[in-house]
């Protein structure tokens, strides 16, 4: 995994340029401890120096590299560079070219300051990489969830143990409800569930979330070992103001897809790195997933997650939800048998 995002850092560390680039922008990067004066004055395009800092205040190594730097650029009397400032201690969300850029010179083990210049010559020769690979490899390798607090719930069900998790990515609160010692565990029994407020607590009979959750807990205590991971992911990432509102669209007569689309979002928001984070975390190696979400599956395997395996978790529908399950089944991919 990540072979070549590490191939891109191997060539930062060795003074080789990289191209980096969001959907609209993409510049040539250097690690400023390789800048010299041939690739300044190589180029008559734009050149920003960035500096990763915490309260815009530079350290010692990086006032001498900005030094050499401005001294090198002023030596080709361009005077076209500008100044851009990362915020060293920015948080993955509002991560953009200049953090991604202090991100990869200091994976390259150096210190948090960059040159990007515009108008890179798109050359078979450069490696190129995106502003989400970035994010993607911080999802995957930084430790972005803390675990807060541990202590024991006796449910319904059983006894769990339940642990309070913070993060970095969504900024959120998340549980696990923990059964057993799965630390080092393969094939550990994992229930991703997506927070619904209305299925969860007032047991709507629009979905299948809260029948799903108990069963989850039930499935996971005659186990004896098992995880339910509550993600803070309401309405499939809308939110509850807009599943609300989709619930309008939906009585209406559009099926909870087009309900989504007609609000401006796509179908489905989720993202599963906090999952996999407290997967990792919990040291499980390996997961079999309670679920009949496909992406799920998917979208912790993006995280260097491995799923071992699949458990159905199928509830059987009623009047109100059988149009819901039958567009999931339909649109979504979900590996529905009983639903026709
Ligand atoms: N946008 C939207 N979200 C919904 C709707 N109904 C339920 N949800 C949300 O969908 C999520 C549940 O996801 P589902 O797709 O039903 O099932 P799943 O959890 O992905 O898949 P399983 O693991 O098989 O249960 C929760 O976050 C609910 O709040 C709806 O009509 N519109
Ligand atoms: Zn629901």
């Amino acid at each position: 995994m990540y072979a070549h995002f590490k191939k891109i850092i191997s060539e930062v560390h060795q003074g080789n340029p990289v191209i980096l680039r969001s959907a609209t922008e993409q510049y040539t990067l250097y690690a400023a401890e390789h800048i010299n004066k041939i690739a300044i004055a190589d180029t008559s395009s734009k050149i920003y120096v960035v500096i990763g800092t915490e309260q815009q205040k530079l350290t010692d190594e990086q006032s001498e590299h900005l030094e050499r730097i401005l001294t090198a650029i002023d030596e080709t009397k361009r005077g076209s560079e500008g100044l851009l400032l990362a915020k060293a201690n920015a948080g993955i969300k509002d991560f953009q070219l200049p953090e991604a850029a202090i991100t990869l010179c200091e994976l390259a083990d150096f210190d948090q300051i960059a040159l990007l210049i515009a108008d890179p010559v798109i050359d078979a020769d450069i490696p190129q990489v995106s502003l989400e690979e970035v994010v993607n490899y911080q999802k995957t390798t930084k430790q972005l969830v803390h675990a807060e607090v541990k202590t024991q719930l006796p449910t319904q069900y059983g006894t769990f143990d339940i642990i309070a998790y913070s993060d970095e990515i969504e900024g959120k609160e998340y549980v696990a409800l923990v059964k057993g010692d799965v630390s080092g565990g393969e094939n550990v029994m994992v229930r991703l569930h997506s927070e619904c407020l209305t299925g969860d607590i007032f047991g709507s009979k629009r979905c299948d979330c809260g029948e799903q959750l108990h069963r989850s807990l039930e499935e996971i205590e005659a186990n004896g070992n098992g995880v339910l991971l509550y993600l803070r992911q309401e309405g499939r990432g809308i939110g509850l103001v807009n599943k609300l509102k989709a619930y309008n669209l939906q009585q209406q007569g559009f099926d909870t897809v087009e309900a989504n689309h007609k609000l401006g979002f796509a179908d489905d928001l989720r993202d599963y790195a906090v999952a996999a984070q407290i997967i990792r975390d919990l040291k499980i190696k390996s997961v079999a997933l309670l679920t009949n979400n496909p992406s799920k599956i998917e979208g912790l395997q993006k995280y260097g997650i491995q799923v071992n395996g699949r458990a159905e978790i199928e509830i059987h529908a009623n009047e109100q939800n059988i149009r819901y399950l039958k567009t999931k089944k339909e649109k979504m991919g979900h590996l529905l048998k009983q639903v026709f």
